[in-house]
């Protein structure tokens, strides 16, 4: 598959990180030379900006960055282009869920993250809420829950581990970001490679010119890409980029 790749957009735990949450230096070598050649190389991932920031200033990218699942979307001089919230009523459905299920729990918020275990609002309403997020062993309950979420129309549901459930507002998911972007930076998806591993990177594998899965990548994600690259303690980013982007 020969595709003129201007934009790489990475996701990063299980993808560009490792289990240790470091990058390797292959995978940072192989960023480096991708936009010496030219090329955009973005992050896109479903942290909030505090827990992605230092990773991705550390490898000097130059161009916007994705976060909270493109809950919001910074410029490369790390201006908010864009915030979409959960309605608060939505919150309050789901903290019940969790509460009622004896869930763990957290939400990144425009006011700061919480979850379970730190002091989780009590004022709902006052918060600006950007993702809600459950981690639950149980597949029966998981799956509950997960049903529960999918009837609302007004939320994005997916993961980004196969422990967990994340929920956005309806539409906003790592593609939809993406191409935004590439509005901004005047090219198309065709032209943009994905890579990542879990149901929260599905949107933008799917619909990106090259969709790149990890070979930790749940099962779904694996069907739907054009390929499997290696996994995330094997520098599977830094794979991808030399054989789908590197001259
Ligand atoms: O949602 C998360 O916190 C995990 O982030 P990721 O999308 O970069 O894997």
């Amino acid at each position: 598959m020969k595709k003129d790749i201007q934009l790489i957009a990475l996701d990063m735990d299980g993808t560009l990180l490792r289990n240790d949450h470091s990058v390797s230096e292959e995978n940072r070598e192989a960023i480096k030379t991708a936009q010496e050649q030219g090329k955009a190389v973005m992050v896109s991932t479903g942290r909030p900006l505090l827990y992605a920031e230092k990773i991705v200033d550390s490898l000097n990218l130059s161009t916007y960055l994705i976060t909270v699942n493109g809950g919001e979307i910074w410029s490369p001089e790390r201006t908010l282009i864009e915030r979409t919230i959960i309605d608060s009523s939505h919150v309050e459905f789901m903290l019940d869920m969790a509460l009622k299920h004896d869930t763990h729990y957290w939400s990144s918020t425009v006011e700061g993250v919480f979850n379970k275990n730190t002091t989780f609002p009590k004022n709902i309403y006052d918060f600006q809420w950007l993702k809600f997020g459950f981690d639950i062993k149980d597949d029966d309950v998981r799956e509950l829950i997960w049903n529960e979420l999918s009837m609302r129309e007004e939320l994005e549901v997916t993961n980004s581990s196969m422990t967990n459930i994340e929920v956005n507002a309806a539409g906003i998911n790592k593609a939809a970001a993406i191409r935004k972007v590439c509005k901004r930076l005047n090219i198309s998806m065709d032209e943009v490679m994905a890579v990542g591993d879990s149901l929260n990177d599905l949107a933008m594998i799917k619909e990106s010119g090259i969709g790149v899965a990890m070979e930790n990548a749940q099962p779904k994600v694996k069907e739907a890409a054009d390929w499997v690259t290696h996994s995330n303690e094997d520098h599977g980013v830094a794979e991808a980029i030399r054989r789908f982007v590197l001259k």
